[in-house]
C-alpha cells in the first residue's frame, strides 16, 4: 500500500449464502452435506485505493453491493477473498444502532463508543457536553437506547462518530433520518472533517450529493466496479443508465446528452411534483456567530397577502422580513442572506451594499428591514443563512475589514413547491415555453387512415 492510501483493496468479493427457508441455514450447522444454501455475490474483484484526505462517493442501485463494501472497510464483515488493507482510525456510520446497546442508556453507550473508537475516559469526559448538544437530545440521554426513535439514535451515533479526530469517516447516507435541520448541521460537520484532510467514504442516492461532496465517484453494479472517476463524469453516466432504464430517455436523443451535461442532479417531475412539509424552525440560537453589536431577533417570510410562510411556490413573490436590535450605537450596516440547500451548498446570496435609507442605531433600538424576492428553484427544501455586518472604521465596500454583528447559520428553513409535468435538471427552474409547428404535411400514402 502507498504511504498516502490510507485503504487498499485487491480482488475483494464477498459471497452470501442465502436459504430458501429459516430451516435450512439450522440443518447446514449440523449436517454440511445437506446444504441447500445458494450462494449469491455481493461484491466480486473490488480493486480500489482511497488516498489520505480523499472524500470517495459510492453510488449504485439497490442491491448493488455499497453496505457490504463500506461494512467491509469497516471492518464489520469479513470478505470472502481478496486482500484488505486499512491505516488508522475509522468511525463509521452503517447500520442503525449498530454499536450501540440498547439496554444501556445513551450516557452509557457514549463512553462504551467512545472508548471502542480509541478515546480514553478522561477524553470522552471532556468531549461529553459537546457530544449531548450536537445530538440535542434532551433528557433521553439517560434513558436507555430501546426507547429512542430511530431518529434520535442516528443522532446519538453521528455526534460520537464524529467527536473522535477519525482518520476515516465511513458515512451511509440512507441513515440521514433526522429532521432536516439535523442533516444540515451534519453536512456542516462532515466539510469540516474533510477541510481538515479527514479520508471520507460516503454513500448516496443522491448525484448532486456526490458532485457537491466527493472528489471521486465509484459506480457498483451488480456487485462490481461499473465506472469509478470524477464525480460529474460518474454521475452523469449513472444517471443515463436509470434513466434509460425506466424509459424516460432514449439512449440516443440529443436532448438528454445535453440535459446530462448539467452537473447536477435530475429527476423526473411526475404530473405533480410536491416537496414534503417541514417542521417549522424559526431563529435557531444555535450556530451564532458575532459580536452582537447588532442582533437579529426575528425573521420571517410573508407572501403578498402578509401570511406567515414556510412553503412556497416556486417563482412566488414574497418578503423577507428581519427584525434587528441595537445594543450598540452602530452608523453603517448591510443586511444579507444566503439561501443553501440542506447539504450546504449555496444557492445564490444577497448582501444589500447601498442602503441609502438605513437609520443610524442607538441601544436598545428595534428596527425591521424587509427583503422582496422569489425563488426560482426546483423543488425541495432549503434554508437560509441570515447575517447583519459592518465595517471597520465605517468603511463601506471595504469587504476586507467586515464585522460580523450577527450571523445565524440556520437561519430560517422552508420548501420550495414545484408542479410541473416537465423533465427537470439543476438547481434553478425557469419558465419556458416549448411550441411546435407542422412545417410540411405529410405524404398523403403514409397518413394514417382514420
Ligand atoms: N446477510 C446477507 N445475506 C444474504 N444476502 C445479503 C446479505 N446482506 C446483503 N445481501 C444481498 O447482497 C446484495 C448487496 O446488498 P447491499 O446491502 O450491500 O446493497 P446496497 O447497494 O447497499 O443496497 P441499498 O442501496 O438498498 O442499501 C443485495 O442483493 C442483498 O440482498
Amino acid at each position: 500500500m502507498s504511504t498516502d492510501s490510507l485503504i487498499s483493496l485487491d480482488n475483494v468479493s464477498k459471497c452470501y449464502r442465502r436459504y430458501d427457508r429459516p430451516g435450512d441455514r439450522l440443518k447446514e450447522i449440523f449436517w454440511k452435506q445437506a446444504s441447500q444454501a445458494q450462494e449469491f455475490w455481493a461484491l466480486r474483484d473490488i480493486s480500489l485505493r482511497v488516498q489520505r484526505g480523499e472524500t470517495l462517493g459510492i453510488i449504485g442501485r439497490n442491491g448493488s453491493g455499497k453496505s457490504t463494501l463500506l461494512q467491509i472497510i469497516a471492518g464489520t464483515l469479513a470478505p470472502t477473498s481478496g486482500i484488505l488493507k486499512v491505516q488508522g482510525r475509522i468511525a463509521a456510520l452503517l447500520e442503525l444502532g449498530s454499536g450501540f446497546n440498547i439496554e444501556f442508556t445513551g450516557r452509557e453507550n457514549v463512553y462504551f463508543n467512545g472508548q471502542v473508537l480509541g478515546l480514553k475516559p478522561v477524553e470522552i469526559e471532556e468531549k461529553f457536553a459537546e457530544i449531548t448538544a450536537f445530538a440535542d437530545i434532551g433528557d433521553f440521554i439517560d434513558q436507555p437506547v430501546k426507547t429512542y426513535s430511530s431518529g434520535m439514535m442516528v443522532r446519538l451515533a453521528f455526534a460520537v462518530a464524529t467527536s473522535v479526530e477519525p482518520d476515516i469517516l465511513i458515512v451511509d447516507e440512507a441513515l440521514a433520518v433526522g429532521d432536516i435541520h439535523f442533516q444540515a448541521k451534519c453536512f456542516k460537520r462532515m466539510r469540516n472533517m474533510m477541510d481538515r484532510g479527514i479520508t471520507v467514504l460516503f454513500v448516496s442516492h443522491d448525484t448532486s450529493t456526490m458532485t457537491g461532496l466527493c472528489d471521486r465517484c465509484l459506480w457498483l453494479k451488480h456487485g462490481q466496479i461499473a465506472m469509478e472517476g470524477k464525480p460529474k463524469d460518474v454521475t452523469q453516466a449513472y444517471r443515463q443508465e436509470v434513466w434509460e432504464d425506466q424509459g424516460f430517455l432514449a439512449a440516443t436523443s440529443m436532448t438528454s446528452k445535453v440535459a446530462l451535461d448539467q452537473e447536477s442532479s435530475s429527476e423526473f417531475e411526475g404530473d405533480v411534483a410536491q416537496s414534503s412539509a417541514i417542521p417549522i424552525h424559526q431563529i435557531t440560537e444555535s450556530e451564532r456567530i458575532g459580536n452582537g453589536d447588532i442582533q437579529i431577533i426575528d425573521f420571517q417570510l410573508l407572501d403578498a397577502r402578509g401570511r406567515f410562510r414556510q412553503d412556497i411556490d416556486h417563482d412566488e413573490l414574497v418578503t423577507a422580513e428581519y427584525t434587528l436590535k441595537a445594543n450598540r450605537n452602530v452608523a453603517v450596516y448591510d443586511i444579507g442572506l444566503i439561501v443553501k440547500d440542506l447539504k450546504g451548498n449555496e444557492v445564490f446570496s444577497i448582501l444589500d451594499l447601498q442602503p441609502q435609507n438605513y437609520p443610524v442605531l442607538n441601544p436598545g433600538q428595534v428596527i425591521q428591514a424587509k427583503v422582496t424576492l422569489c425563488f426560482p428553484l426546483r423543488a425541495g427544501a432549503y434554508y437560509m443563512t441570515l447575517g447583519v455586518i459592518g465595517y471597520q472604521d465605517n468603511q463601506r465596500y471595504d469587504l476586507q475589514r467586515v464585522i460580523i454583528y450577527d450571523h445565524l447559520e440556520y437561519g430560517y428553513f422552508f420548501n420550495v413547491n414545484l408542479y410541473s409535468k416537465r423533465v427537470i435538471h439543476g438547481p434553478v427552474h425557469f419558465e419556458v415555453k416549448f411550441t411546435v409547428n407542422l412545417l410540411e404535411a405529410a405524404c398523403s400514402e403514409s397518413l394514417v387512415s382514420p
